[in-house]
């Protein structure tokens, strides 16, 4: 049996690197990007027209000129042209090039326009006014996004504006989770009088959800040598194997003996914490193996603080921690880090987390009132209502 901390350690020391990949900028939202995004011109790539109007010599302007002709027209999306007498102007549209010899834009709300001539009709106009000048916002070669970044909507219309149709992510791990027991039958059977269904499987399919893995599942009875060889291939073929139940001390939890038969090296089998204590650990050359206990709160507690911290780790991002107010006294006796659910909420900016109880490990239905759940050491026995303590969240 290991403390809390030290199963993290072990864990996050045995994270695992999977690689890279190239996909297409559109379907890459929610990955970890690996490369830096630079920028390819700069931004803007050339003097932007930002408002509808004329387009001047300021010069002319500033000796006191207020009527100018108008020589002709600068769309956005045209090659740029140049005005060729100083004293006239060219009528420019938002998001064109600034024509050649102009310096400065009028918008139409400050000019009337009769018969080809552009009147100012405002008394003052800045130099350079209205344009959005070339490199204002960045340079070529610019750092746009770092690499390491998780790829979101802001993320993809740089990706787009620099030209990166394929960006390199990190490759998510192949993953197969397997659930265990006689007793648990499928979503849509109806279970006799004494099954359940089975819901570890779609709970953890969902966790990973969450960080854009995808994962097979499978389901296998309590019967060692079609665990067995079942096991042996999914060792050959997965990253990593996550187990629900079948990892007790039960004449059934077959699973510790089939890894130790299969040469999975135990890195730990038990933690001192409730929920998800018999948790099982270990690992092969190729393939990480985690044995959550069956209890539902128990799988899904050990999923979130060992395999996203490990998974995190794996894919170069940092692990961070979380903490939360305590809004309640708690008294908790055995020698072991409790993991409490809690409600929570924010007051005046601060955190705040309530604790729920439930009925234990097998409660599943107690998750759905909770969005977190509280981390309260091992080492005392009353916790007060303020004190401070790390929280892992699921909602
Ligand atoms: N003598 C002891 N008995 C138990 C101990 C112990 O230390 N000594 N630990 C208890 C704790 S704590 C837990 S947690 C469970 C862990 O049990 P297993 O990992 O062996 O899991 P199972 O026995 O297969 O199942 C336990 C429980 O969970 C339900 N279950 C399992 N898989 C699923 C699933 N996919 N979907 C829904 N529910 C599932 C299963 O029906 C059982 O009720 O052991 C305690 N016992
Ligand atoms: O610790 Mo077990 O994980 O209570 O259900
Ligand atoms: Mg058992």
């Amino acid at each position: 049996m290991i403390s809390v901390e030290k199963a993290l350690e072990t864990v996050l020391n045995s994270s695992r690197y999977f690689g890279l990949e190239e996909v297409p900028f559109i379907k890459s939202v929610g990955r970890i990007l690996k490369e830096d995004i630079l920028a390819d011109r700069d931004f803007p790539p050339f003097n932007r027209v930002s408002m509808d109007g004329i387009a001047i010599d300021y010069t002319s302007f500033k000796n006191g000129q207020r009527a100018f002709n108008i020589e002709g027209i600068q769309a956005a999306g045209s090659e740029q042209i140049s005005l060729n007498n100083s004293g006239n102007c060219i009528e420019v549209m938002t998001g064109a090039v600034l024509p050649n010899n102009t310096n400065t834009v009028i918008r139409y709300e400050d000019v009337t326009i009769t018969n080809g001539v552009a009147t100012i009709t405002v008394d003052a106009i800045n130099d350079a006014q209205n344009v959005h000048a070339k490199g204002k916002d960045g340079k070529i070669g610019d750092l746009l996004i770092e690499q390491n970044t998780k790829i979101s909507a802001a993320e993809i219309g740089v990706l787009a504006t620099v030209g990166k149709s394929f960006v390199k992510v990190a490759k998510q791990p192949k993953v197969m989770i397997v659930s265990t027991g006689d007793e648990l039958v499928g979503v849509d059977e109806i279970p006799l009088a004494h099954q359940i269904r089975r819901s570890n499987v779609f709970t953890l399919v969902s966790l990973l959800e969450r960080l854009n893995i995808p994962s097979e599942t499978a389901h296998i009875t309590d019967d060692k040598p079609v665990l067995k060889s079942k096991i042996e291939n999914y060792l050959q073929e997965y990253d990593v194997l996550l187990f629900s139940g079948a990892v007790s001390k039960g004449k059934y939890d077959f699973l510790p003996e089939v890894f130790d038969e299969l040469g999975v090296e135990k890195l730990f089998h038990k933690i001192t914490q409730r929920p998800g204590k018999p948790f099982f650990y270990g690992k092969t050359d190729e393939c990480n193996v985690f044995g959550f206990p069956g209890n539902p709160i128990s799988t899904f507690v050990n999923c979130l603080a060992y395999f996203y911290p490990w998974y995190h780790k794996s894919i170069g991002l940092e692990v961070v921690e979380e903490t939360a107010i305590l809004n309640a006294d708690v008294i908790f006796k055995p020698n072991l880090t409790y993991f409490l659910q809690v409600k929570l909420s924010y007051r005046f900016g601060h955190l705040i987390a309530t604790p729920i109880t439930g009925n234990g490990s097998g409660d599943l239905a107690s998750l759905v009132k909770t969005d977190a759940f509280i981390q309260l050491p091992n080492d005392k026995v009353e916790f007060k209502k303020g004190e401070v303590f790390p929280i892992i969240r699921y909602r």
